[in-house]
């Protein structure tokens, strides 16, 4: 018998790990946030045999590890032990437009071993698939689930178990939303960057900000005015079209200097009007991270005129970036000792 072939998570608690019951939709999500797959074309995927790891970087590096619904890792052949004592968070999908009564079972099996193996486990539950259900059937739907889990819990002596609920559907914005807040659990820096924003927001003339993973668009921060989902959906969209626009551009100096094909890789920065006066603002981070801003200006009640306001979001957002360098760093120091000077910034 195969002694184990579940990976070995990074010995870090940067390791999110996807579970749930067979078709209950983490494959899907794995393909829709990460490798932006059209949420219709995953009615097409086959059903996961083997672990499956997604790597994304933040302040620091995060993967997603997604489990079979079809293999059972309490068997003795999975180091099961030594998978959940090294993760930081469980995500556990049940699929809201099926009979959920198992998944819930196996969810409190679950909750029950990785609390024992790991009592830091974040436990994250995404109420799946709310796309096909009424606003009332959802509300039911969540308030039945989160009642039956708190009973299986209080039956097994778990009653201080913090368990957080997501109502979430790949064919909106709610699947990023909960990984963005999933995520945030899981950077120690964040009360800090949280500051550092809400200081931007209130010098800059910005309604709303966010630090986007260019390549997922999970936000890793925003300031603490609540978010909108408007305004992410605009942020977000601002990130595709921007990077299609900075793609052609380099196609088409490429096409003109055919024999010097040296790409000249400059610092994403992009502004955009919209009709209601509002500005958009993008501008490249480090490590695959962008700042999205929402700013107001209007010029007939503002003291400033716009190339001001510009001036000063421009020096802000880099005094921005340098200390995220920095707090970076520091975080490398603190979490690889050994391997501060071999990492490039990118
Ligand atoms: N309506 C709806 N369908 C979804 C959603 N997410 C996933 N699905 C569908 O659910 C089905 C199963 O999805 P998978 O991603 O393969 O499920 P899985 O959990 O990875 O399944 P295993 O690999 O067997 O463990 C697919 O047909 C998806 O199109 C959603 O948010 N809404």
């Amino acid at each position: 018998m195969e002694a184990t072939i579940l990976p070995n998570p990074k010995d870090s608690n940067a390791t999110i790990l996807l579970m749930g019951l067979r078709r209950g939709g983490k494959s899907s999500i794995c393909k829709v946030v990460f490798h932006n797959m059209q949420p219709l074309d995953t009615l097409y995927l086959e059903s996961t045999s083997k672990p499956t790891t997604e790597q994304f970087s933040s302040l620091i590096d995060l993967s997603v590890m997604e489990l079979p619904g079809q293999l059972n890792y309490f068997e003795p052949n999975y180091d099961s032990e030594r998978l959940f004592s090294s993760v930081g968070a469980l995500v556990y999908v049940i699929d809201s437009q099926d009979e959920y009564l198992n998944a819930l079972t196996n969810l409190s099996i679950i909750i029950e071993y990785a609390y024992k193996v790991n009592p830091k486990i974040n436990i994250e539950v995404l109420i799946h698939k709310i796309d096909g259900l009424s606003e009332d059937y959802r509300i039911d739907a969540q308030r039945d689930i989160m009642q039956r889990i708190g009973d299986e819990l209080l039956d097994l002596g778990l009653e201080g178990v913090q368990v957080s609920f997501y109502l979430t559907s790949i064919f909106d914005h709610s699947i990023y939303e909960a990984f963005s807040r999933i995520v945030q659990k899981l950077i120690n820096e964040l009360p800090s960057l949280e500051n550092m924003l809400d200081n931007l927001v209130q010098h800059s003339s910005i309604d709303k900000i966010f630090i986007f993973d260019v390549n997922s668009k999970i936000y890793v921060a925003t300031d603490s005015s609540p978010v909108d989902i408007q305004t992410y959906e605009v942020c977000a969209e601002f990130i595709d079209i921007t990077i299609d626009l900075d793609d052609l551009y380099i196609e088409n100096e490429n096409s003109m200097n055919d024999s010097e094909t040296v790409i000249k890789k400059q610092e994403l920065k992009s502004i955009s009007h919209l009709s209601n006066g509002s500005l958009l603002y993008l501008k490249q981070m480090i490590r695959g991270l962008a700042l999205v801003a929402l700013v107001r200006h209007d010029e007939n009640n503002s003291d400033l005129s716009l190339d001001s306001l510009m001036t000063i979001i421009d020096y802000n957002v880099s005094n921005f970036k340098k200390s995220l360098m920095k707090m970076w760093e520091n975080s490398k120091l603190v979490e690889q000792p050994n391997t501060q000077n071999s990492e490039l910034m990118n």
